[in-house]
């Protein structure tokens, strides 16, 4: 039988986490889904893992697992680390912090039976795709960051930076392998050597809602360091 491992990493999500559970157990209790939930934390100073073991206590250790890091390393490193821990053949990535809603979920799983694929990508920039709750600043960020990588890089998604996806795990043990990059611009350039390796990849559009709690994570650092390795992959892939 299929089993998905759900990485969430998370970094001062407390007031988030207890919801993102709740809403995944339930979508995915409903569809029948055989599922574990890894929370990765990278010791975030405002309690996050504390509100993990309360959460552990309440659904149980076979549903929910914690397995954090001292500090914080970065998304793209995250998200290695969970996957060392999963026990499922298909690893689903998403945000914690309810941007991403967990009833895309079944869908995803539904596509990727349908066709085999080896990823399916949530996307923002198609059919019924869209952010909500970004300001003017950020959906330029996004859209800025999405156009030029499209146009360089032509790959075989729509959104490039997007988070919310489903692996076969065997693809992406594969896919880390070839990856270089530790922040958020792992997201595209797992895309960019997919392609390259020559995975299949579906899409299903996903509403894309902004964070009511905490703050985001994303820095000036983050977008040199994609602009950085977007220029990169243009030269070396
Ligand atoms: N463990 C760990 N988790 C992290 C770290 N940095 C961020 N996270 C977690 O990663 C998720 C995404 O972080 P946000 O800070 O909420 O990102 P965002 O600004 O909303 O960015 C979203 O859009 C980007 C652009 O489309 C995406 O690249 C990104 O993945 C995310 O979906 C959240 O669950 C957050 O707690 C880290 O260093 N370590
Ligand atoms: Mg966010």
């Amino acid at each position: 039988m299929d089993k998905y491992s759900i990485l969430l990493p998370t970094y001062n999500e407390r007031q988030n986490l207890p919801i993102i559970v709740w809403l995944l157990i339930k979508y995915l209790d409903q569809s029948k889904i055989n599922y574990e939930i890894i929370i990765i934390d990278d010791g975030s100073p405002d309690g996050t893992q504390d509100v993990a073991k309360e959460l552990i206590k309440i659904y149980g250790d076979d549903k929910i697992l914690l397995r954090p890091r001292e500090k914080k390393l970065g998304l793209g490193t995250a998200y290695v680390h969970g996957m060392s821990h999963a026990s499922g053949n298909f690893i689903i990535i998403m945000d914690a912090d309810l941007s991403h809603h967990p009833k895309f979920i079944p869908k995803f799983i539904e596509l990727q039976k349908k066709h085999d694929y080896d990823i399916v990508s949530g996307t923002r920039y198609k059919g019924e795709g869209g952010v909500y709750g970004w300001d003017f600043k950020r959906k330029l960020i996004s859209r800025g960051a999405n156009f030029l990588s499209q146009f360089l890089l032509r790959p075989n998604a729509s959104d490039l930076t997007g988070s919310f996806r489903l692996y076969k795990k065997d693809v992406l043990t594969k896919l880390i392998a070839a990856c270089e990059s530790k922040g958020y611009v792992f997201q595209m350039e797992m895309i960019v050597r997919a392609r390259a390796l020559k995975f299949t990849i579906g899409e299903v559009p996903i509403t894309f809602v902004d964070r009511v709690y905490g703050d985001s994570k994303m820095g000036a650092t983050e977008i040199i360091q994609f602009a950085k390795n977007l220029l990169y992959f243009f030269a070396t892939i």
